[in-house]
Protein backbone atom coordinates (compact mmCIF):
# COMPACT_ATOMS: atom_id res chain seq x y z
CA UNK A 1 0.00 0.00 0.00
CA UNK A 2 0.82 3.20 -0.84
CA UNK A 3 2.22 6.04 1.57
CA UNK A 4 0.99 9.93 1.02
CA UNK A 5 2.94 12.78 1.30
CA UNK A 6 3.14 13.05 5.06
CA UNK A 7 3.60 9.20 5.33
CA UNK A 8 0.34 7.85 6.13
CA UNK A 9 -1.49 4.91 4.76
CA UNK A 10 -5.00 5.24 4.00
CA UNK A 11 -6.70 6.80 6.38
CA UNK A 12 -8.75 4.97 9.13
CA UNK A 13 -12.52 5.90 9.21
CA UNK A 14 -13.78 7.43 11.70
CA UNK A 15 -3.28 10.62 44.84
CA UNK A 16 -2.24 9.84 46.34
CA UNK A 17 -2.18 13.23 47.82
CA UNK A 18 0.72 12.63 50.61
CA UNK A 19 3.09 13.38 53.30
CA UNK A 20 4.25 16.55 51.93
CA UNK A 21 3.93 19.92 54.07
CA UNK A 22 1.20 20.90 55.69
CA UNK A 23 1.31 24.14 54.28
CA UNK A 24 -0.43 23.03 50.88
CA UNK A 25 -2.40 25.54 48.53
CA UNK A 26 -6.02 23.89 48.79
CA UNK A 27 -7.99 23.00 46.03
CA UNK A 28 -9.50 26.43 46.07
CA UNK A 29 -11.96 26.48 42.64
CA UNK A 30 -14.63 24.63 41.35
CA UNK A 31 -13.35 23.93 37.48
CA UNK A 32 -16.87 23.28 36.59
CA UNK A 33 -17.68 26.98 37.10
CA UNK A 34 -14.01 27.92 35.30
CA UNK A 35 -14.15 30.55 33.07
CA UNK A 36 -12.41 29.28 30.23
CA UNK A 37 -14.15 28.94 27.06
CA UNK A 38 -13.43 26.17 24.39
CA UNK A 39 -14.87 26.40 20.90
CA UNK A 40 -16.44 22.86 20.02
CA UNK A 41 -16.40 21.89 16.34
CA UNK A 42 -18.72 19.10 15.39
CA UNK A 43 -17.18 16.50 12.23
CA UNK A 44 -20.60 16.20 10.85
CA UNK A 45 -21.80 19.85 10.97
CA UNK A 46 -25.07 18.29 12.49
CA UNK A 47 -26.55 20.20 15.00
CA UNK A 48 -25.61 23.24 17.81
CA UNK A 49 -22.41 22.61 19.54
CA UNK A 50 -23.12 24.45 21.63
CA UNK A 51 -26.47 23.02 22.72
CA UNK A 52 -26.65 21.23 26.21
CA UNK A 53 -27.04 18.00 24.36
CA UNK A 54 -23.58 17.83 23.62
CA UNK A 55 -22.79 18.59 27.42
CA UNK A 56 -22.76 16.60 30.77
CA UNK A 57 -23.51 17.94 33.88
CA UNK A 58 -23.15 14.88 35.75
CA UNK A 59 -21.45 11.06 34.71
CA UNK A 60 -24.42 9.13 35.20
CA UNK A 61 -26.25 11.26 32.44
CA UNK A 62 -22.98 9.45 29.72
CA UNK A 63 -25.04 6.23 30.48
CA UNK A 64 -21.66 4.50 31.54
CA UNK A 65 -21.59 0.84 32.59
CA UNK A 66 -22.21 0.34 36.57
CA UNK A 67 -18.67 -0.46 37.05
CA UNK A 68 -16.93 2.27 35.30
CA UNK A 69 -19.09 4.87 37.44
CA UNK A 70 -18.02 3.15 40.74
CA UNK A 71 -14.68 3.37 39.63
CA UNK A 72 -14.97 7.15 38.88
CA UNK A 73 -17.12 7.51 41.97
CA UNK A 74 -14.37 5.53 43.99
CA UNK A 75 -11.43 7.88 43.03
CA UNK A 76 -13.29 10.94 44.34
CA UNK A 77 -14.98 12.21 41.43
CA UNK A 78 -18.20 14.20 41.81
CA UNK A 79 -18.78 15.94 38.25
CA UNK A 80 -16.98 15.79 35.04
CA UNK A 81 -14.88 18.92 34.47
CA UNK A 82 -14.96 21.61 32.00
CA UNK A 83 -13.39 19.43 28.94
CA UNK A 84 -15.27 16.14 30.34
CA UNK A 85 -18.28 17.26 30.24
CA UNK A 86 -17.79 18.92 26.82
CA UNK A 87 -15.92 16.21 25.33
CA UNK A 88 -17.42 12.68 26.81
CA UNK A 89 -20.80 12.78 25.10
CA UNK A 90 -18.87 12.98 21.99
CA UNK A 91 -16.33 10.54 22.99
CA UNK A 92 -18.93 8.18 24.14
CA UNK A 93 -21.75 8.26 20.98
CA UNK A 94 -22.25 5.94 18.45
CA UNK A 95 -20.88 5.16 15.86
CA UNK A 96 -17.27 6.71 17.46
CA UNK A 97 -16.06 9.65 16.44
CA UNK A 98 -12.36 10.48 16.22
CA UNK A 99 -11.60 13.82 18.72
CA UNK A 100 -8.71 16.29 18.56
CA UNK A 101 -9.11 17.83 22.18
CA UNK A 102 -7.56 20.29 23.82
CA UNK A 103 -7.60 21.81 27.12
CA UNK A 104 -5.32 23.60 29.72
CA UNK A 105 -3.46 21.54 31.99
CA UNK A 106 -4.60 20.20 35.04
CA UNK A 107 -8.51 20.19 33.81
CA UNK A 108 -8.81 16.11 33.57
CA UNK A 109 -7.91 15.45 30.14
CA UNK A 110 -6.80 11.99 31.51
CA UNK A 111 -10.40 10.84 32.77
CA UNK A 112 -11.92 11.78 29.67
CA UNK A 113 -9.65 9.18 27.01
CA UNK A 114 -9.27 6.62 29.80
CA UNK A 115 -13.02 6.40 30.48
CA UNK A 116 -13.65 6.59 26.26
CA UNK A 117 -10.96 3.16 26.34
CA UNK A 118 -12.29 1.59 29.16
CA UNK A 119 -16.09 1.96 28.10
CA UNK A 120 -15.75 0.48 24.93
CA UNK A 121 -13.73 -3.10 26.28
CA UNK A 122 -15.25 -6.45 25.28
CA UNK A 123 -14.34 -8.09 28.49
CA UNK A 124 -15.38 -11.17 27.04
CA UNK A 125 -12.25 -11.20 24.65
CA UNK A 126 -9.24 -11.27 25.98
CA UNK A 127 -7.76 -9.39 23.14
CA UNK A 128 -5.75 -5.97 22.79
CA UNK A 129 -8.64 -3.15 22.18
CA UNK A 130 -7.01 -0.18 22.98
CA UNK A 131 -3.70 1.40 22.64
CA UNK A 132 -2.30 4.28 24.56
CA UNK A 133 0.70 6.31 23.60
CA UNK A 134 2.47 9.09 25.80
CA UNK A 135 5.83 10.53 25.52
CA UNK A 136 7.72 9.23 28.47
CA UNK A 137 7.62 6.45 30.70
CA UNK A 138 6.40 8.23 34.03
CA UNK A 139 3.70 9.89 32.21
CA UNK A 140 2.73 6.21 30.82
CA UNK A 141 2.84 4.47 33.97
CA UNK A 142 0.94 7.48 35.46
CA UNK A 143 -1.78 7.12 32.69
CA UNK A 144 -1.86 3.36 33.31
CA UNK A 145 -2.71 4.03 37.51
CA UNK A 146 -5.73 5.93 36.29
CA UNK A 147 -6.52 2.98 33.75
CA UNK A 148 -6.03 0.87 37.00
CA UNK A 149 -8.32 2.68 39.35
CA UNK A 150 -11.06 3.97 37.08
CA UNK A 151 -11.28 0.36 36.04
CA UNK A 152 -10.99 -1.31 39.46
CA UNK A 153 -14.66 -3.05 39.41
CA UNK A 154 -14.23 -4.32 36.01
CA UNK A 155 -12.51 -7.02 34.71
CA UNK A 156 -9.84 -5.01 32.76
CA UNK A 157 -6.32 -6.47 31.71
CA UNK A 158 -3.87 -3.81 31.66
CA UNK A 159 -0.28 -4.07 30.08
CA UNK A 160 2.82 -1.78 29.53
CA UNK A 161 5.34 -0.95 26.55
CA UNK A 162 7.69 0.86 28.11
CA UNK A 163 11.26 -0.31 28.45
CA UNK A 164 12.83 -2.70 30.48
CA UNK A 165 8.92 -3.74 31.12
CA UNK A 166 7.89 -6.89 29.09
CA UNK A 167 10.30 -9.71 29.42
CA UNK A 168 11.92 -11.07 26.57
CA UNK A 169 10.43 -14.11 25.56
CA UNK A 170 7.22 -13.96 27.91
CA UNK A 171 4.60 -14.39 25.33
CA UNK A 172 2.35 -12.50 23.38
CA UNK A 173 0.20 -9.40 25.23
CA UNK A 174 -3.53 -10.57 25.20
CA UNK A 175 -4.16 -7.26 28.08
CA UNK A 176 -7.38 -5.36 26.70
CA UNK A 177 -5.63 -1.57 27.27
CA UNK A 178 -1.97 -0.85 26.28
CA UNK A 179 0.04 1.89 27.35
CA UNK A 180 3.02 2.86 26.66
CA UNK A 181 5.82 4.92 24.76
CA UNK A 182 6.04 5.04 20.95
CA UNK A 183 9.73 2.80 20.33
CA UNK A 184 8.56 0.20 22.67
CA UNK A 185 5.02 -0.07 21.17
CA UNK A 186 6.32 -0.28 17.53
CA UNK A 187 8.66 -2.66 18.91
CA UNK A 188 6.18 -4.97 20.51
CA UNK A 189 3.94 -4.82 17.19
CA UNK A 190 6.63 -5.68 14.78
CA UNK A 191 7.49 -8.44 16.61
CA UNK A 192 3.73 -9.28 17.15
CA UNK A 193 3.88 -9.34 20.81
CA UNK A 194 1.06 -6.82 20.36
CA UNK A 195 -1.84 -8.08 18.11
CA UNK A 196 -4.08 -5.09 16.79
CA UNK A 197 -6.47 -7.25 15.30
CA UNK A 198 -9.58 -5.95 17.60
CA UNK A 199 -8.60 -2.60 18.22
CA UNK A 200 -10.74 -0.18 18.98
CA UNK A 201 -9.50 2.88 20.34
CA UNK A 202 -6.08 4.38 20.18
CA UNK A 203 -4.81 7.30 22.10
CA UNK A 204 -2.57 10.07 21.91
CA UNK A 205 -2.06 12.21 24.97
CA UNK A 206 0.10 15.02 24.60
CA UNK A 207 -0.66 14.54 20.95
CA UNK A 208 1.16 17.78 19.89
CA UNK A 209 4.54 16.00 20.93
CA UNK A 210 3.69 12.89 19.97
CA UNK A 211 3.16 13.95 16.26
CA UNK A 212 6.18 17.15 15.55
CA UNK A 213 8.50 16.06 13.38
CA UNK A 214 10.97 17.15 15.40
CA UNK A 215 9.34 15.49 18.47
CA UNK A 216 8.21 11.83 18.34
CA UNK A 217 6.31 12.06 15.04
CA UNK A 218 7.98 9.27 13.06
CA UNK A 219 7.54 6.71 15.43
CA UNK A 220 4.01 7.50 16.12
CA UNK A 221 3.25 7.50 12.80
CA UNK A 222 4.72 3.80 12.74
CA UNK A 223 2.10 2.80 15.18
CA UNK A 224 -0.80 4.70 13.75
CA UNK A 225 0.53 2.52 10.43
CA UNK A 226 0.17 -0.83 11.30
CA UNK A 227 -3.48 -0.58 13.19
CA UNK A 228 -6.06 -2.38 11.70
CA UNK A 229 -7.67 -1.12 7.99
CA UNK A 230 -11.05 -3.73 7.89
CA UNK A 231 -12.37 -1.88 10.44
CA UNK A 232 -12.59 1.74 11.90
CA UNK A 233 -10.10 2.49 14.70
CA UNK A 234 -11.17 5.45 17.36
CA UNK A 235 -8.37 8.18 17.26
CA UNK A 236 -8.27 10.06 20.27
CA UNK A 237 -5.86 12.94 20.13
CA UNK A 238 -5.26 15.04 23.58
CA UNK A 239 -2.92 17.66 25.02
CA UNK A 240 -3.14 21.52 26.19
CA UNK A 241 -1.39 22.66 23.14
CA UNK A 242 -1.79 22.08 19.63
CA UNK A 243 0.46 24.51 17.84
CA UNK A 244 -0.22 25.37 14.21
CA UNK A 245 2.60 23.67 12.29
CA UNK A 246 1.20 20.04 14.06
CA UNK A 247 -2.87 21.27 13.61
CA UNK A 248 -3.30 19.96 10.18
CA UNK A 249 -1.14 17.13 10.51
CA UNK A 250 -3.36 16.28 13.47
CA UNK A 251 -6.10 16.35 11.23
CA UNK A 252 -5.10 14.37 9.20
CA UNK A 253 -4.09 11.43 12.20
CA UNK A 254 -7.33 11.92 12.93
CA UNK A 255 -9.73 12.19 9.93
CA UNK A 256 -13.27 13.63 10.50
CA UNK A 257 -12.36 14.88 14.56
CA UNK A 258 -14.92 16.66 16.51
CA UNK A 259 -12.45 19.33 17.90
CA UNK A 260 -12.32 21.14 21.32
CA UNK A 261 -10.35 24.26 21.03
CA UNK A 262 -8.77 26.67 23.61
CA UNK A 263 -8.74 30.58 22.49
CA UNK A 264 -4.99 31.47 22.07
CA UNK A 265 -4.88 33.48 25.05
CA UNK A 266 -6.11 31.18 27.51
CA UNK A 267 -3.39 28.12 26.94
CA UNK A 268 -2.54 28.42 31.05
CA UNK A 269 -4.50 28.30 33.61
CA UNK A 270 -5.23 31.19 35.88
CA UNK A 271 -4.14 29.97 39.32
CA UNK A 272 -0.79 29.66 38.09
CA UNK A 273 1.59 32.84 39.28
CA UNK A 274 3.93 33.81 37.07
CA UNK A 275 7.13 35.14 38.26
CA UNK A 276 10.91 36.14 37.06
CA UNK A 277 14.29 36.56 38.92
CA UNK A 278 16.83 38.82 37.81
CA UNK A 279 19.98 37.10 37.92
CA UNK A 280 23.60 38.14 37.39
CA UNK A 281 24.78 35.17 35.87
CA UNK A 282 25.00 31.51 35.42
CA UNK A 283 26.34 31.15 38.85
CA UNK A 284 23.98 33.70 40.58
CA UNK A 285 21.43 31.27 39.49
CA UNK A 286 23.01 28.74 41.59
CA UNK A 287 22.94 30.76 44.50
CA UNK A 288 19.23 32.07 44.10
CA UNK A 289 18.34 28.58 43.76
CA UNK A 290 20.34 27.64 46.95
CA UNK A 291 18.49 30.88 48.61
CA UNK A 292 15.03 29.43 47.39
CA UNK A 293 15.26 26.03 49.03
CA UNK A 294 13.26 26.86 52.31
CA UNK A 295 10.40 28.16 50.04
CA UNK A 296 11.00 24.99 47.83
CA UNK A 297 10.37 22.72 50.11
CA UNK A 298 7.12 24.41 51.53
CA UNK A 299 4.85 21.82 49.17
CA UNK A 300 7.29 20.06 46.51
CA UNK A 301 8.94 21.58 43.19
CA UNK A 302 9.87 20.91 40.27
CA UNK A 303 13.31 22.90 38.54
CA UNK A 304 13.54 22.57 35.34
CA UNK A 305 16.89 22.48 33.39
CA UNK A 306 17.75 22.38 29.51
CA UNK A 307 19.94 19.79 29.76
CA UNK A 308 20.98 16.66 31.46
CA UNK A 309 24.27 17.20 32.86
CA UNK A 310 22.87 20.80 34.23
CA UNK A 311 20.42 18.87 36.65
CA UNK A 312 22.94 16.37 37.45
CA UNK A 313 25.55 19.09 38.23
CA UNK A 314 23.35 21.29 40.50
CA UNK A 315 21.62 18.13 42.31
CA UNK A 316 25.22 16.88 43.28
CA UNK A 317 26.62 20.72 44.22
CA UNK A 318 23.23 20.90 46.10
CA UNK A 319 23.17 17.91 47.89
CA UNK A 320 27.40 18.01 49.03
CA UNK A 321 26.01 21.48 50.66
CA UNK A 322 23.72 19.27 52.29
CA UNK A 323 20.56 20.12 51.23
CA UNK A 324 18.03 16.84 49.87
CA UNK A 325 17.52 16.84 46.34
CA UNK A 326 16.46 14.38 43.81
CA UNK A 327 17.21 14.92 39.85
CA UNK A 328 15.60 12.93 36.84
CA UNK A 329 16.38 12.96 33.56
CA UNK A 330 16.23 10.55 30.37
CA UNK A 331 20.01 9.11 30.49
CA UNK A 332 19.17 7.50 33.97
CA UNK A 333 18.03 3.81 33.79
CA UNK A 334 14.59 2.98 33.93
CA UNK A 335 14.54 1.18 37.21
CA UNK A 336 16.13 4.05 38.92
CA UNK A 337 13.73 6.65 37.24
CA UNK A 338 10.68 5.00 38.50
CA UNK A 339 12.12 5.01 41.56
CA UNK A 340 13.03 8.58 41.92
CA UNK A 341 9.36 9.95 40.39
CA UNK A 342 7.32 7.60 42.83
CA UNK A 343 9.59 9.10 45.72
CA UNK A 344 9.00 12.56 44.76
CA UNK A 345 5.22 11.30 44.49
CA UNK A 346 4.81 9.87 47.63
CA UNK A 347 6.67 13.19 49.16
CA UNK A 348 9.58 11.11 50.26
CA UNK A 349 11.60 14.30 47.92
CA UNK A 350 10.41 17.67 48.30
CA UNK A 351 12.54 19.36 45.43
CA UNK A 352 13.03 17.25 42.20
CA UNK A 353 15.49 18.91 39.52
CA UNK A 354 14.53 17.30 36.14
CA UNK A 355 14.77 18.31 32.06
CA UNK A 356 11.75 18.68 29.65
CA UNK A 357 11.41 14.60 30.26
CA UNK A 358 8.92 15.13 32.76
CA UNK A 359 7.28 18.64 31.73
CA UNK A 360 4.29 17.39 30.17
CA UNK A 361 1.48 15.37 31.85
CA UNK A 362 2.79 14.72 35.26
CA UNK A 363 0.27 14.94 38.31
CA UNK A 364 1.50 15.80 40.85
CA UNK A 365 -0.98 17.70 43.46
CA UNK A 366 0.86 18.82 46.08
CA UNK A 367 3.90 20.44 44.01
CA UNK A 368 3.11 24.20 44.09
CA UNK A 369 6.14 25.92 42.63
CA UNK A 370 8.45 25.32 39.28
CA UNK A 371 11.19 26.89 38.83
CA UNK A 372 12.90 27.28 35.50
CA UNK A 373 16.44 27.47 35.95
CA UNK A 374 16.67 27.25 32.21
CA UNK A 375 13.46 28.47 29.82
CA UNK A 376 12.80 26.35 27.66
CA UNK A 377 14.23 27.19 24.28
CA UNK A 378 13.17 25.61 20.66
CA UNK A 379 15.90 23.73 18.40
CA UNK A 380 16.14 26.03 15.24
CA UNK A 381 17.85 24.32 12.07
CA UNK A 382 20.05 26.88 9.80
CA UNK A 383 18.56 28.23 6.82
CA UNK A 384 22.52 26.96 5.28
CA UNK A 385 22.39 24.99 1.99
CA UNK A 386 23.88 22.43 3.93
CA UNK A 387 20.77 22.04 6.52
CA UNK A 388 23.62 21.27 9.00
CA UNK A 389 23.73 22.37 12.03
CA UNK A 390 21.30 24.78 14.22
CA UNK A 391 20.94 26.64 17.18
CA UNK A 392 18.46 26.92 20.76
CA UNK A 393 17.48 30.81 20.70
CA UNK A 394 13.90 30.98 20.40
CA UNK A 395 12.03 30.23 23.11
CA UNK A 396 9.64 27.14 23.68
CA UNK A 397 6.40 28.47 23.97
CA UNK A 398 4.21 24.70 24.06
CA UNK A 399 7.05 23.49 26.54
CA UNK A 400 7.17 26.33 28.79
CA UNK A 401 2.81 26.09 29.24
CA UNK A 402 3.72 22.43 29.95
CA UNK A 403 5.91 23.11 32.31
CA UNK A 404 4.41 25.74 34.32
CA UNK A 405 1.24 23.28 34.40
CA UNK A 406 2.96 21.32 36.85
CA UNK A 407 1.62 23.31 39.49
CA UNK A 408 -1.97 24.37 39.69
CA UNK A 409 -3.25 21.20 39.10
CA UNK A 410 -7.13 20.84 39.15
CA UNK A 411 -8.04 24.27 40.19
CA UNK A 412 -5.55 24.42 42.89
CA UNK A 413 -2.80 27.82 43.15
CA UNK A 414 1.08 27.47 42.49
CA UNK A 415 3.61 29.55 41.63
CA UNK A 416 6.41 29.46 38.62
CA UNK A 417 9.57 31.43 38.33
CA UNK A 418 11.70 31.98 35.86
CA UNK A 419 15.53 32.71 35.71
CA UNK A 420 16.90 35.56 33.58
CA UNK A 421 20.53 36.22 33.29
CA UNK A 422 20.84 38.40 30.66
CA UNK A 423 19.54 40.72 27.49
CA UNK A 424 19.25 37.31 25.79
CA UNK A 425 16.97 35.13 28.51
CA UNK A 426 15.15 38.20 29.13
CA UNK A 427 14.35 38.86 25.95
CA UNK A 428 13.55 35.35 25.35
CA UNK A 429 11.14 36.13 28.84
CA UNK A 430 9.76 38.54 27.08
CA UNK A 431 8.31 36.70 23.86
CA UNK A 432 6.94 33.95 26.34
CA UNK A 433 5.09 36.80 28.14
CA UNK A 434 4.11 38.39 24.94
CA UNK A 435 2.53 35.04 23.29
CA UNK A 436 0.59 33.42 26.43
CA UNK A 437 -0.68 37.15 27.09
CA UNK A 438 0.25 36.39 30.84
CA UNK A 439 2.04 38.83 33.26
CA UNK A 440 5.10 37.46 34.81
CA UNK A 441 6.04 40.20 37.80
CA UNK A 442 9.76 40.71 38.86
CA UNK A 443 10.64 39.86 42.11
CA UNK A 444 13.19 41.11 43.58
CA UNK A 445 16.61 38.77 44.35
CA UNK A 446 18.84 40.05 47.29
CA UNK A 447 15.05 40.38 49.44
CA UNK A 448 14.35 37.48 50.63
CA UNK A 449 11.55 38.58 53.24
CA UNK A 450 10.21 40.11 49.74
CA UNK A 451 10.26 36.64 48.11
CA UNK A 452 8.86 35.16 50.89
CA UNK A 453 6.24 37.46 51.27
CA UNK A 454 5.31 37.61 47.14
CA UNK A 455 5.32 34.01 47.11
CA UNK A 456 3.30 33.20 50.39
CA UNK A 457 0.93 35.87 49.37
CA UNK A 458 0.58 33.44 45.74
CA UNK A 459 -0.56 30.76 47.37
CA UNK A 460 -2.98 31.93 49.76
N1 LIG B 1 -14.08 15.24 37.47
C1 LIG B 1 -13.05 15.34 38.31
N2 LIG B 1 -13.27 15.62 39.61
C2 LIG B 1 -12.23 15.76 40.48
N3 LIG B 1 -10.93 15.63 40.14
C3 LIG B 1 -10.66 15.36 38.85
C4 LIG B 1 -11.70 15.20 37.87
N4 LIG B 1 -11.12 14.94 36.68
C5 LIG B 1 -9.79 14.93 36.89
N5 LIG B 1 -9.50 15.19 38.18
C6 LIG B 1 -8.15 15.29 38.78
O1 LIG B 1 -7.53 16.42 38.20
C7 LIG B 1 -6.13 16.23 38.14
C8 LIG B 1 -5.61 16.61 36.75
O2 LIG B 1 -6.12 15.72 35.77
P1 LIG B 1 -5.26 15.26 34.51
O3 LIG B 1 -3.91 14.77 34.94
O4 LIG B 1 -6.09 14.36 33.71
O5 LIG B 1 -5.06 16.65 33.76
P2 LIG B 1 -4.68 16.91 32.23
O6 LIG B 1 -5.75 17.76 31.68
O7 LIG B 1 -4.39 15.62 31.54
O8 LIG B 1 -3.35 17.76 32.41
P3 LIG B 1 -2.01 17.87 31.51
O9 LIG B 1 -2.36 18.75 30.35
O10 LIG B 1 -1.02 18.48 32.42
O11 LIG B 1 -1.66 16.47 31.08
C9 LIG B 1 -5.88 14.77 38.48
O12 LIG B 1 -5.35 14.70 39.78
C10 LIG B 1 -7.26 14.12 38.42
O13 LIG B 1 -7.39 13.05 39.33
Amino acid sequence: MEKDADGFYTPVAPDAASQAGDRLPAPNADLIKSTFEVTVTLADQQGDPNSPLFSAKTFEELGLHQDLLRGIYDMGFSKPSKIQERALPLLLANPPTNMIGQSQSGTGKTAAFVLTMLSRIDFTKNTTQALCLAPSRELARQIMSVVVSMGKFTQVQTEYAIKDNHARGSGPITAHIVVGTPGTMTDLMRKRIIDVADLKVFVLDEADNMLDQDGLGDQTLRVKNMLPRDHPVQILLFSATFPDHVRSFASKFAPGSNKIELQKEELSVTGIRQFYMDCKNEEHKYDILVRLYALLTIGQSIIFCQHKHTADRISARMTAEGHKVASLHGAKDPAERDAIIDNFRDGKEKVLITTNVIARGIDILQVNMVVNYDLPLMYERSSGSSGEGGHFDKPDIETYIHRIGRTGRFGRRGISINFVHDKKTWLQMEQIEKITGRKIMRIETNDVDEMEEKMKEALK
